[in-house]
């Protein structure tokens, strides 16, 4: 567990300070109360995950003050610790919800094999917590499919990003280039990795809901709210929460997430305490943030608080090369869960694919390769296998002398056609010759200088 954060809550002296000192030692985030009183304002900035509660307290008594943690907090384990073997009390706190007991004196062994569970018991409660949400599998992660330059280029960038702790990550790119994969990819190669991965795409609920399902509500707190109910920031705790379609967050919610990131706690809806977390937030759109800024839409500095790093997933037509690799392996996840023999592409099918233009991305290759498999009749499947948009398109017009490119389609802007023409010769020749920009620049028949500025121009038409 990444920070194991343990309250020890004892007005005796000598066995706090002890226990404080073992357990920090052992690697423990530890903090202490000598009052249930003072446990209980702790419970607000500190969000133990551990609690060892002794039941006998000045003024206010371990079973009121293990009621009062119930009430607002029930992520938490609490051990008891009692002076007596008084069954009638151990039955009570039970009740109340206490996670195990142990009677004074103790060998200082036993407590620690107690508190190793809670800690393990929290950490199983969370990841069930979190596969009920998700219902997910995890792998899907692992399966970033890609060797272009422009990939490798991501991949290096994913694993700067992960290395950091809780840097808050952009992740821009069009609809459908994999932006969802790359924020799972942070997350699985960060140390965050066996703790939660949660994921909302913002643009999918009303105001309301979204809010509710962000930050949580309080029983009673609007209408329907029967019972209390844990957001995806507390359930994301320790791990890190994907906040999809980033620019469609309706702008009072916006507030919200702009406050968490400065003090990283929020409260629930209908509760006015403070719950802090430990949560990498990691965001994606594929709208025109400055764009949204400047007609009202998007708060400037929430953009700031996000834009701490921004990763840009290219389009599918950046990397053409990644495009047999990716049809190929979706034919054969198609072909594996649809229980098919194993089939093909033929050269000419893979040709059309290379050269047309996906502006539905990934996805759209892959809706193509789905149904292309749905209504195979061979095992090799050809240009007819693709679809009625694919047999309109003439091989011959996907020729080029540098390998394939789009041809234009009805309606496409001839400033981007031409500067998408223009990427594909250049990628393609930087990819024939492993990156060496001087062997690209020959092949083009262009200086090196000129392929440097044409590189600096369409970057800057592809971040417009
Ligand atoms: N490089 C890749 N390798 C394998 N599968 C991919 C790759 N990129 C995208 N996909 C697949 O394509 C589909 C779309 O990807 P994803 O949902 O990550 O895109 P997105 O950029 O988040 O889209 P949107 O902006 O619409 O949310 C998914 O099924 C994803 O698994």
């Amino acid at each position: 567990m990444q920070d194991k954060r343990l309250l020890i809550v004892d007005d005796e002296d000598v066995l706090r300070t002890s226990l404080e000192t073992n357990f920090k030692i052992n690697g423990f985030n530890v903090r202490t109360a000598q009052s249930g009183e003072a446990a209980i304002e702790l419970l607000e900035q500190f969000s133990p995950m551990v609690i060892l509660l002794d039941l006998r307290l000045p003024s206010m008594d371990g079973i009121s003050v293990l009621k009062e943690i119930k009430k607002t907090n029930f992520d938490v384990n609490v051990v008891i610790m009692t002076a007596y073997a008084d069954t009638q009390t151990t039955v009570e706190a039970v009740k109340c919800g206490a996670y195990n007991f142990i009677n004074k004196p103790f060998e200082l062994e036993e407590l620690e094999a107690l508190v190793h569970n809670a800690f393990e018991n929290i950490e199983l409660k969370r990841e069930v917590d979190c596969l009920r949400y998700r219902q997910k599998k995890f792998e899907k992660y692992d399966d970033i499919v890609g060797k272009s330059r422009v990939m490798q280029d991501i991949y290096s960038q994913i694993d700067r990003i992960a290395e950091t702790k809780d840097t808050t990550v952009l992740i821009r790119g069009e609809s459908g280039t994999g932006k969802e994969l790359v924020a799972g990819a942070i997350h699985h190669k960060s140390r965050r990795h066996r703790h939660p991965f949660m994921e909302i795409n913002c643009s999918s609920l009303p105001e309301t809901l979204l809010e509710s399902e962000l930050f949580g509500h309080e029983k009673g707190a609007f209408t329907d709210a029967k019972g209390t109910k844990k957001g995806l920031f507390e359930l994301a705790d320790t791990g890190t929460l994907f906040l999809d379609e980033i620019g469609d967050l309706p702008l009072s919610i916006q507030v919200k997430l702009l406050g968490f990131l400065e003090k990283k706690q929020f409260k629930r809806l209908g509760c006015g305490r403070d719950i802090k977390v430990d949560v990498r937030i990691v965001t994606a759109t594929n709208r025109n943030l400055e764009q949204a800024i400047s007609q009202g839409l998007f708060r400037e500095d929430l953009y700031y608080r996000l834009n701490v790093v921004t990763l840009f997933v290219p389009p599918l037509r950046e990397r053409q090369s990644d495009i047999p690799l990716l049809a190929g392996y979706f034919l054969e996840q198609f072909c594996r869960e649809m229980g098919k023999k194993k089939m093909t592409f033929s050269r000419d099918a893979l040709a059309l694919l290379t050269g047309h233009s996906w502006r539905g991305n990934v996805r759209e290759l892959k809706n193509v390769v789905e149904r292309a498999v749905i209504f195979a009749r061979d095992l090799t499947l050809g240009p007819e296998s693709l679809g009625a948009e694919f047999s309109q398109i003439q091989l011959r017009n996907t020729f080029s002398p540098m390998g394939f490119s789009a041809p234009l389609d009805h309606g496409e802007d001839i400033e981007m056609v031409l500067a998408q023409k223009e990427m594909d010769l250049i990628t393609a020749a930087l990819e024939k010759t492993d990156n060496n920009k001087t062997k690209a620049s020959e092949i083009l028949g262009i200086s090196r200088f000129a392929l440097n500025r044409r590189l600096q121009k369409l970057d800057r038409m592809r971040r417009q």
